[in-house]
């Protein structure tokens, strides 16, 4: 790693790193890019340790004296503040993010995202610290677009939909519409880390993920995480698709996102870590806005791609449809279309997503199959003989 330069061709020191929620989908795939290609530390904060217990163990690993473990819930752990001090920069990723929480958690889901995340903004900022805050899409809620007549020509004009972080609007349903509880708690915590900015210098960078998309994503219901749950819809798709089950449509599947493989957004986070010059002060959308789809589309895609890799024709009836009622529940709403603008990353940091959706779909559904398909297996014989 010696000799490795930033953007503007000076040389990267080797930091020190505290990474809440490090033992998640995002965390774990950040981690294991600073052990495999930089020189950085990290106190890998987190309840759970599953997704990174390969980083951890054996103790003989390259990189064993530069990760640290801390078992710890940051709602009321002490030794917080502590790890902060001794790093140069924390990254904040503690949250609970799967939709199904939203209206049925609501509580949970706005203490999780904003009270919960005020500490560390707090430490961070009394402690002169560097916070790279993950914030989210959803801050966005629904396009100005989703509020014209079906029919109008201005609904094709991207200034209609395009989702920019310096001018778009956040636009969210009514408070009974619980949904977003979420989005409402993580643009308040952007806006106190702004304040913070404005007011008292702390250097910041906001993330706005678009739906990164990849192995270790969630959990597979009954098979690992919780046994009921649901979580986001790579893992909900994937488990029909492995129990060879209709995939779900919610309202017609008609709502639209970008995915993006979780290989190429890392690293974008690593240019915000190693280019803080360039990244502090500011918000950036990380996203791919050149795999937009239908979520019916994506389903269709999705069973293309498993059938290829597993080696298993489609079932019949491969979708149904479902109200949105029956699977989530009351107070359930859905941003209809998210495309990101890439000018503000792309001018501070040169960055740009490669990975197409059917690529990122076949490496990621190749993994979901190596993982999970002879657990479901005897999982569902064991079901079928009881
Ligand atoms: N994956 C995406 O596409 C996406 C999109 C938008 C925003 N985000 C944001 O990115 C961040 C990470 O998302 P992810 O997809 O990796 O989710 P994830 O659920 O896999 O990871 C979150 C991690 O935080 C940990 N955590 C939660 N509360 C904690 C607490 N009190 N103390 C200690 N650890 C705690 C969880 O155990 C989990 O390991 C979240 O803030 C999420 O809102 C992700
Ligand atoms: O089985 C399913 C699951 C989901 N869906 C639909 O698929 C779409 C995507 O659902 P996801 O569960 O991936 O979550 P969303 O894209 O709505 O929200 C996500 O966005 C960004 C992050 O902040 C969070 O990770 C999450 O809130 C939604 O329209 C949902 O209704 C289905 O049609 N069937």
């Amino acid at each position: 790693m010696a000799g490795k330069v930033d953007l503007d061709g000076n040389a990267i020191k080797p930091i020190t790193i505290c990474m809440i929620g490090a033992g998640g989908f995002i965390g774990s795939h950040l981690c294991e890019k600073l052990m495999h290609e930089t020189s950085h530390k990290v106190l890998a904060v987190d309840v759970y340790s599953d997704k990174i217990k390969h980083l951890l163990e054996p103790a003989t690993l390259d990189w064993a004296d530069r990760i640290q473990f801390h078992r710890i819930n940051i709602k009321n752990d002490s030794r917080l503040e502590g790890l902060i001090k001794m790093a140069d920069l924390t990254i904040n990723l503690a949250a609970i993010c799967t939709p199904a929480d939203y209206n049925t958690r609501p509580l949970d889901t706005i203490y999780s995202n904003f009270i919960d995340a005020l500490p560390v903004v707090k430490y961070c900022s009394e402690n002169g610290k560097r916070l790279i805050h993950f914030s989210t899409c959803e801050v966005y809620g629904k396009t100005i677009g989703a509020f014209l007549p079906k029919d109008s020509p201005l609904r094709k004009d991207p200034a209609y939909y395009v989702l920019k972080e310096d001018t778009s609007p956040c636009i969210f349903g009514s408070i009974e519409k619980q949904r977003w509880s979420y989005a409402c708690a993580k643009q308040l915590i952007e806006r106190l880390i702004y304040a913070e900015g404005a007011e008292n210098g702390l250097e910041f960078t906001i993330v706005r993920p678009f739906n990164w998309i990849g192995p270790r994503m969630d959990f597979i219901p009954g098979i690992d995480g919780p046994s009921e749950g649901v979580p986001r819809v790579l893992a909900c798709f994937s488990n029909n698709l492995l129990r060879r089950e209709p995939l779900k449509l919610v309202d017609g599947g008609e709502s639209q996102r970008t995915f993006i493989y979780i290989k190429d957004a890392i690293e974008a986070v690593l240019l915000m870590i190693e280019n803080p010059a360039r990244a502090n002060g500011h918000i950036f959308n990380v996203g791919n806005p050149n795999n937009e789809v239908t979520v019916r589309q994506l389903a269709e895609m999705m069973t293309q791609v498993y059938s290829k890799v597993s080696g298993e024709s489609s079932i019949e009836t491969p979708t149904i449809d479902v109200s949105s009622k029956e699977f989530y529940g009351e107070g359930y709403d859905d941003s209809d279309k998210r495309i990101p603008d890439m000018t503000i990353i792309n001018k501070q940091l040169g960055w740009n997503p490669k990975t197409s959706l059917w690529d990122l779909l076949e490496s990621t559904l190749t993994y979901q199959h190596r993982t999970y398909a002879e657990a479901i297996k005897q999982a569902m014989s064991k079901t079928t003989a009881n």
